[in-house]
Parts: structure tokens; sequence; C-alpha cells
């Protein structure tokens, strides 16, 4: 998936086909204040006001305490991005807005907002740095209980609509009766596959911090002791032996480095039952060379591989070092399935 830049007349397809608008405008004036004014409307209360039946600049102002002519410029600009209708003075929602943004939806992306808004936004100032010196800011060692809330939230909001895909598509042994889901956090996956596999039961591994903000959010599923949290190290800990038939690790692998994940799938083999399968579920990042395994040399996988090298100092993987780890952990390459909710992203399979 890429963004493109849409004519809207004759003349200005001619100016775009001739090279004569300067696009690094676009994407440096106008994507930045794009990002952060749907970042601030969420975080400011403007959907939900709208939703409540707040529908004129002056009323919505009044509820979200802003200023109006800054509301006034705010709605202008998301409403031309779809997010609202205006007729008569009065903002209404989209479905493109009442599907992603309000906080109480299945499938929204708010808790990525608040997350976006107020944590990671600061963090994008020291790319400059992150470029000059190759070393990331390693988040996990620095957020403060609010952050860890706030970045749990992210994950549950942004795993939505990843995880009932996740759950029909997962190429997983039927009889699956135990599987370990390596910083799993909210532990949507483990639900979507305990849903579908009524023996299956799951770990739920994760640093003490993330399993202290995640654990209510687990609870909303009801899962009761089928699914449990256990506190850990992926890096530290043994796996044990024999033990599972799916081990799941879920946007973890960009944290660490290639000899990291080496070690992790030496220890994901050994804990695998023989039939059971190990999934590494990443965005894949396209190999220079325009091979991407199948998953389409996407924006979202390249610009995510820079947002984690900045965030993580590591980054994405190919689908081709991916199974590097697999193999040299001795198991057998199986699957690539891709996500049709969420480009660019895909589920690496290998099979003890
Ligand atoms: C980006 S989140 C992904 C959460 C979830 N798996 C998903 O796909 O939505 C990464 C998770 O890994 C956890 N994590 C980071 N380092 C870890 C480590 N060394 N061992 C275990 N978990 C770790 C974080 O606390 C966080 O919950």
């Amino acid at each position: 998936m890429r963004l493109t830049v849409t004519p809207e007349n004759l003349l200005e397809w001619i100016a775009l086909k001739i090279n004569l608008v300067p696009l690094p405008l676009l994407h440096a004036q106008i994507f930045p204040i794009v990002g952060k004014a749907v970042l601030e409307a969420a975080d400011k209360g403007v959907f939900e006001a709208v939703q409540r039946g707040k529908q004129t600049v002056d009323e919505i102002a009044t509820d979200c305490r802003l200023h109006p002519k800054a509301l006034g410029e705010l709605l202008g600009l998301l409403t031309v991005l779809g997010y609202f209708r205006y007729r008569g003075g009065r903002y209404t929602l989209t479905r493109l807005s009442s599907r992603w943004l309000l906080k109480n939806n299945d499938e929204s992306v708010f808790g990525m907002m608040l997350f976006n808004n107020r944590v990671v936004w600061p963090w994008l100032d020291q790319l400059g740095n992150y470029l000059q010196t190759g070393e990331g800011i390693q988040y996990h060692d620095h957020l403060t209980t609010q952050q860890w809330a706030y970045y749990q939230q992210a994950m549950l909001a942004a795993t939505g609509t990843e995880a009932k895909e996740f759950g029909r598509k997962a190429p997983v042994p039927k009889t699956a009766t135990l599987m370990l889901d390596i910083g799993g956090s909210h532990g949507q996956h483990a639900v979507a596959l305990c849903r579908r596999i009524p023996d299956l039961q799951a770990i739920i591994l994760d640093l003490p911090q993330a399993i202290e903000q995640a654990a209510p959010l687990l609870a909303r599923a009801g899962m009761g002791d089928r699914i449990r949290h256990q506190v850990g190290n992926a890096l530290t800990d043994d796996f044990g032996e024999n033990r599972y038939d799916i081990v799941l690790m879920s946007s973890l692998a960009h944290h660490f480095s290639d000899e990291q994940n080496r070690e992790v799938a030496r220890k994901v083999a050994k804990a695998l039952k023989p039939g059971g399968v190990y999934i590494i579920n990443e965005f894949i990042r396209p190999e220079v060379d325009g091979e991407s395994g199948g998953v389409g040399t996407s924006l979202v996988g390249s610009s995510m591989d820079l947002f984690y090298g900045l965030t993580s100092t590591a980054g994405n993987y190919s689908v081709r070092e991916i199974q590097s780890w697999q193999t040299a952990a001795g198991l057998s390459l199986s699957k690539v399935k891709t996500y049709l909710s969420i480009p660019g992203r895909a589920m690496v399979v290998a099979k003890k």
C-alpha cells in the first residue's frame, strides 16, 4: 500500500506529471500537520463531543474547552480528510471517524492516538540524533507508569482488527492445548485462538510493568484462567522443553537484534512439542532489491522499519531474515500469511 497524490483536475494532473509540484513540501509540510491534527482531535475529545450531539464550532469548543477559531481550523482540515461532514454550520461524524476513532468501539484505534500524541510525538525529535549515532531510544527502559499504561492501551487498540484476522487465519494445530505468547501484552491474539480452539489454554509472557497495565485489558475478554499472564523476560528466560503446541511472538522481534532473535528462536524450538508451530507476527521490511516474500513493498513496512530503528535500535526484518532464525533453530519453514486489514504485516510460520 502506498500514499499517492491524487490530482483534482486536468491542470493539476499535468503539473504533477511534469514534476512541477514540489512534492517534498507535501511530505514535510502537509503530512506532519495532518498527523498531529488527527492526534490532537482524538486527544482533545473532539470526535466524542460530536458524537454526543455537539455540532457547531461553538458547541464543540465549549464542550472540549478549545478556542473556537483554532478549533474551526482543525475541523476544516479534518473535514477535507473525511473525518467530518459539514452542512448548514453543523459537523457530523463520517463512517471513517465513527468506526475508528470513538473511544468505546471494538476496533477503535483511539488508544493508539493517545500514546502517539502524548508519548511518541516528542520521540520524533530524536530522529536526527538516531541517524547520526544509530542509537535508538530503547523506550522499554525509560517509560513512566503512566506511559506504560498508554503503551499497553495502544497495543490493545492497534490489535482490534488484527486479532480477529489472526484468529481466523493463523495456521495452528486444531488439537493444540497450550500456547505461549511472548511479549503478548493484552493477550488478544491468544483470546482469538482460544475462541477458535476449545481445549486451548495460553500463557502470556511479558515484562512486569507491562503486565501491571495489561492485566485489566485481558480480563475484559472474560477468558478466566484459560489465559494467564506470566512475568518474564524473553531475552533471559528459558521457555522449557516440549511444552507448547503454539508459540507466538507478535511485534516484539523488531525490538530485538538479529542475534537476540536467533537465540529466542532456539529457545522456542526447544519449548515446542513435535508438530508445534512458531509464528513470528510482524511488519515486514521489504528487501532492498524489492523482494518482500509476497508481502508487498509497502510504505508501512519501510516507515515502521525507520520508526522501530529510532525507538528500539533494531527495526523490521524481511521474511528471509525471519525465516533464517527459524531454520537455524532447526524448525522447518511453513506458511507466510498476510493480513487483508493490515498492509505490510505477516505471520511467518515454522514447524517443529
Ligand atoms: C509492541 S508490543 C506488542 C504487544 C502484542 N504482542 C501485540 O502484538 O499487540 C511489545 C510487547 O513486548 C513486551 N516486551 C518488550 N521487551 C520484552 C522482553 N524482553 N521480554 C518479554 N516481553 C517484552 C512489551 O512490554 C510489550 O508488551
